[in-house]
């Protein structure tokens, strides 16, 4: 049963992309250069939207994810952060199998994703480019960021709000009582405002930044 008050977020992606600073940043302001953890992190903390507060867990997890973890990973979660890097072509890849397997999975339920290039400071080595980053968004229905867990936390953090604000509008969509029926208009309306698309039809762009 989909427990209102809690968000359980994965952080995947291919090694050294930058996981674990994206979120520490994101928890703590700070960016450390360094992290030597080598198995899965799981940090708790709260968030408040709308007066409404919310226990968030954040599963940062290492390289297990390719010793077959990711299916756990994937099955765990109810909203993902996907991290590749802007500098490595094949961590773009990896992103892209890892949205393969997520879709593969969860649908035809609702989820919740991000997709987060980082790195972007490193620019002048650049190997993906933010058109290549926000197509592969598009194609899978998710968020996309680019960010610099270096140099800014404004960016990682508009990032990760953007993504729990989506989850917990998806938890309270799941959380309907059964037995109340919605009329097409009604569903149409809270799919409308939960995924960008007004009554009339017209999709709003997905949000996607580069901070
Ligand atoms: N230039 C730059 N380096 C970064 C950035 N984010 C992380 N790094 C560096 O990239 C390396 C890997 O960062 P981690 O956060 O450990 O990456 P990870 O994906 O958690 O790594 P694993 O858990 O080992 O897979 C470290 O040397 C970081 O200092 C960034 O935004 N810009």
């Amino acid at each position: 049963m989909t427990n209102v008050n809690r968000i359980k977020v994965v952080v995947l992606g291919s090694p050294r992309v930058g996981k674990s600073a994206v979120t520490v940043r994101y928890l703590t302001k700070r960016y450390i250069g360094e992290y030597s953890s080598t198995s899965d992190l799981l940090y708790r903390h709260n968030v408040t939207f709308d007066s409404v507060t919310t226990e968030v867990e954040i599963l940062d997890t290492s390289k297990c994810a390719k010793n077959g973890c990711l299916y756990e990973h994937l099955r765990w979660g109810e909203a993902f952060v996907i991290v590749y890097s802007v500098v490595d072509k094949h961590s773009f890849h990896e992103a892209q199998e890892v949205l393969g397997q997520l879709v593969k999975l969860k649908l035809p339920s609702y989820y919740t994703c991000l997709l987060l290039g980082n790195k972007r400071d490193l620019d002048h080595s650049r190997q993906i480019c933010v058109d290549e980053g926000q197509e592969l968004s598009l194609q899978y229905g998710c968020q996309f960021y680019e960010v610099s867990a270096a140099e800014n936390f404004a960016g990682v953090s508009l990032a990760f709000q953007s993504l729990l604000r989506e989850a917990r509008s998806v938890q309270l969509l799941k959380a309907l009582p059964i037995r109340r029926k919605l009329g097409v208009n009604s569903v149409s309306k809270v799919l409308g405002n939960i995924f960008g698309k007004n009554t009339k039809g017209d999709r709003k762009k997905r949000p996607s930044l580069s901070i």
